[in-house]
């Protein structure tokens, strides 16, 4: 799904990582870990063409991203990209379904589409859609985020520490809703620097480490 090949970033003279390979799969939730500072939003905004590395490439599909002019940049954003930030990036003043539906307006609804309802049911928020989002908290206001990725259904989701401002219940519950989306088709990269988030990600990859992905499980065997 998205092939990364000696992706290299430097800020001036400073380095932030260099030859970095790896792929991420469908149904595959990659965690991004290592010290504030090593780069992982920098490499999240590589992949969501935010930020442009300093040399190598990344494929979606084969195709080279990094090279793609304002359109192609804009349909990948809108058909392929689903973001979830830890500050939940949200119409604060507009309602619950008026967030929702920004997200389901570029593309034409296909039947078995899932629906504003449905999509508040999944995440625990069913018949909440007229409330004002400035009115929630930090936890529902993230839930109703990943409703927003669920009616979008992109390919790829970046996630810059979605659980960062969040406790213990609203944590697992972001996780397993990504993880089920995972598991229905779509990639997920996460940077996190919570351990429980990491241990539910099929493979691990250490920002500025030597920079390979490690499966998870493995990781925990060593
Ligand atoms: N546009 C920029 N110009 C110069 N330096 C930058 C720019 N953007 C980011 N940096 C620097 O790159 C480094 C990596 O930042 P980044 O936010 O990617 O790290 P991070 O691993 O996500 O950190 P954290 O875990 O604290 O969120 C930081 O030192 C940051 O100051």
């Amino acid at each position: 799904m998205i092939e990364i090949e000696s992706l290299s970033k430097s800020f001036g003279p400073r380095t932030l990582w260099s030859g970095l390979s790896f792929t991420v799969e469908r149904r595959q939730m990659l965690a991004l870990t290592g010290p504030s500072g090593s780069g992982k939003s920098t490499l999240l905004n590589c992949l969501g063409l935010l930020d442009a590395p300093s040399s190598g490439a990344i494929r979606h599909e084969g195709r080279d991203i990094t090279g793609f002019g304002p359109r192609a940049t804009r349909h990948y954003r809108r058909d392929v990209l689903g973001y979830l930030f830890q500050n939940y990036a949200l119409i604060e003043n507009a309602s619950v379904a008026a967030n929702l539906e920004v997200a389901m307006k570029p593309r034409r609804a296909r039947k078995g589409d899932p629906t504003v309802a449905e999509a508040l049911e999944r995440v625990g928020l069913a018949g909440r859609e007229k409330e004002q989002v400035h009115r929630l908290s930090g936890g529902e206001q993230q839930r109703v985020a990943l409703a927003r990725l669920i009616v979008k259904q992109p390919a790829l989701v970046l996630a810059d520490e979605p659980t960062g401002a969040l406790d213990h219940d609203n944590t697992s519950m972001v996780v397993e809703i990504l993880r089920t989306m995972c598991e229905e088709g779509c990639a997920v990269v996460i940077a996190t620097h919570d351990d429980a988030v990491r241990d539910r990600c099929d493979v691990v990859l250490t920002v500025g480490d030597a920079a390979h992905p490690v499966p998870v499980k493995e990781r925990q065997l060593s």
